[in-house]
């Protein structure tokens, strides 16, 4: 099966804590594959063994193919892995506009580059619009990106990881501190971008989880407890008792 990601005995530990712990796990190209668990469970830990942001004390990390364990947060940016931010990565002074601008200029150094050729000044141009467009902001383009409401930064936020068009996104709680309005747009969101992308999630909501996702990964303790359709996991008396209890 083809794979974007797979993880070899991937562990973590803390002090002697492990929060992720022996985790193998291949995860296939497409879909929106969502990580569910207890809090505590070990899951923003995997994520940021995913992306790059903490080295693991044993275990490999493979993307398609490639062993990407010894390669830095930024260079698995440019292999196309993108993550989320949760809202930091935004500049609040600058327009909505400006900040996705910013991203399309940086798609292939890393950096902002303001000096380039007209040809690609049209495709930043046009992949600003695309992602205005994509994310919903269009009309709000000229707003200063601090005075957008919360639902609408993390839509911005979306909007700045997908304006490189990475093959691989990671939202960690996009949902969070989030009305049922935004939450329902910021989902129609997730589902219009993810044609053609992998789409790992860590999400708390299990109402959207069991309806976005097409495959459940439950983490306990650090350690994968269930992985499966949302009908499977739902049905999954282990995980039932660990973590969904009444809630489904
Ligand atoms: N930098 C750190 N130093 C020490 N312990 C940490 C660190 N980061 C995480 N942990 C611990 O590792 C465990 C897993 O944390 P993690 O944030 O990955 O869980 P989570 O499943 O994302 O939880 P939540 O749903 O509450 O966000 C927790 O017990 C946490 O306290």
């Amino acid at each position: 099966m083809s794979y974007v990601f797979k993880t070899d005995g991937l562990t973590r530990r803390f002090s002697g804590f492990t929060a992720v712990n022996n985790v193998s796990i291949e995860i296939p190209e497409g879909g929106v594959r969502t990580i569910i668990g207890p809090n505590g469970a070990g899951k923003t830990t995997f994520f940021n063994l995913l992306s790059g942001l903490l080295p693991p004390s044993e275990g490999r990390i493979f993307f398609r193919d490639r062993d990407i364990t010894a390669l830095h947060a930024y260079q698995r940016a440019r292999l196309g892995i993108a993550r989320s931010f949760q809202i930091t990565n935004i500049f609040g002074h600058l327009t909505v506009g400006e900040n996705v601008r910013l991203a399309a200029q940086a798609v292939h150094d890393g950096k902002a580059n303001f000096f380039f050729p007209g040809s690609r000044m049209d495709q930043v141009n046009e992949t600003t619009e695309r992602v205005l467009h994509d994310v919903g902001l269009w009309d709000a383009r000229d707003a200063r990106a601090e005075n957008l409401s919360h639902g609408d930064q993390r839509r911005l936020e979306i909007g700045l990881v997908i304006a490189s068009d990475p093959p691989m996104l990671l939202l960690d709680e996009p949902l969070a501190g989030m009305s049922p309005t935004e939450t329902h747009e910021t989902v129609d969101l997730i589902q219009r971008i993810s044609p053609g992308r992998t789409i790992l999630l860590v999400e708390h909501d299990i109402d959207v989880v069991m309806s976005i996702s097409t495959t459940i990964t439950v983490l306990q303790t650090g350690q994968i407890l269930a992985t499966g359709t949302p009908a499977e996991i739902r049905g999954n008396e282990a995980v039932q008792r660990a973590y969904l209890g009444e809630l489904v």
